[in-house]
């Protein structure tokens, strides 16, 4: 049943301080069930997770992940085990096991919202950035041309004042320079984006401050390739453990 709300977008924006990673809420408020999904859980915080779906009674339909993580293990096959409507959400470029596999620009609905899967490979293969839209906005007219989007998830391609490491997972600089211009600055300047983890504190940014402040992607192409060469970074701790769980969508055992 459809019903009357301020703001009918529910977002909530939660962090893990061990991995330093954002995972986002977001639901309905228009429908009596609040249909919601959650983007990029972590293994680890999924008690955190379903103590607060349950305190905002939302219905979670989907747990979507924006990549392959390196660097944590996904919370959706735990969220599986203890939701069984949930379903677990990935690209099928990144060629790991899910319930449903998006094609570039599949729409995920939940109540009349609905995220688009802009394809963004780079630091993986695999990335997507998913882009909210209302396809009822206030007036309650839908309309055959689409909506302006309201904010962007944008995964590890695009972190605030910095982008994803290409330096593993069929990681590649200037696919993920070509993906970055293409599908997220073209974006309306003022929308918001929500990377996967931020080192710094910092929980969220505009396709406007990204393009004039980001000291990698703001650059020219040659540049940004140059600056990616001469990123020394250690592997993420826990990669070996992550990736084949990842592959898997965070199912625990082979099942
Ligand atoms: N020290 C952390 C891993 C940090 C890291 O490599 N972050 C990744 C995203 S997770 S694979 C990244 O792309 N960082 C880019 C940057 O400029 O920070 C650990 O050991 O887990």
């Amino acid at each position: 049943m459809a019903m009357k709300v301020r703001d009918p977008l529910l977002f909530r924006q939660l962090f893990d301080r061990e991995s330093y990673t954002y995972t986002y809420l977001l639901a309905d408020l228009r429908f009596e069930d609040k249909p919601a999904v959650l983007i990029d859980p972590v293994d680890t915080q999924v008690q955190r997770d379903l103590k607060l779906i349950n305190e905002l009674g939302v219905h979670l339909l989907y747990g979507m992940n924006t990549h392959v993580h390196a660097d944590h293990v996904t919370g959706t096959g735990l969220l599986k085990r203890e939701l069984s409507t949930v379903q677990s959400v990935i690209s099928k470029a990144s060629g790991a096991k899910a319930d449903i596999h998006l094609e570039p620009y599949e729409k995920i609905y939940f109540g009349n919202f609905y995220l688009e899967a802009r394809p963004t490979p780079g630091h993986t293969a695999g990335c997507l950035t998913y882009v909210l839209y209302d396809s009822k906005p206030s007036n309650g007219t839908a309309t055959a041309t689409p909506q302006e989007p309201r904010m962007a998830f944008t995964g590890d391609a695009l972190l605030i004042r910095g982008c994803g490491r290409t330096d593993f997972q069929q990681g590649n600089a200037e696919v993920l320079y070509e993906s970055v211009h293409k599908h997220i600055f073209t974006l309306p300047d003022d929308t918001l984006l929500y990377p996967a983890h931020d080192y710094h504190g910092r929980s969220v940014t505009t396709v406007e401050e990204e393009k004039k402040w980001n000291p990698r992607l703001s650059k020219s192409k040659e540049e940004f390739l140059s600056i990616m060469k001469e990123l020394k970074m250690d592997y993420p701790k826990l990669i070996d453990f992550a990736l084949p769980r990842n592959m898997r969508c965070g199912v625990p055992d082979e099942q």
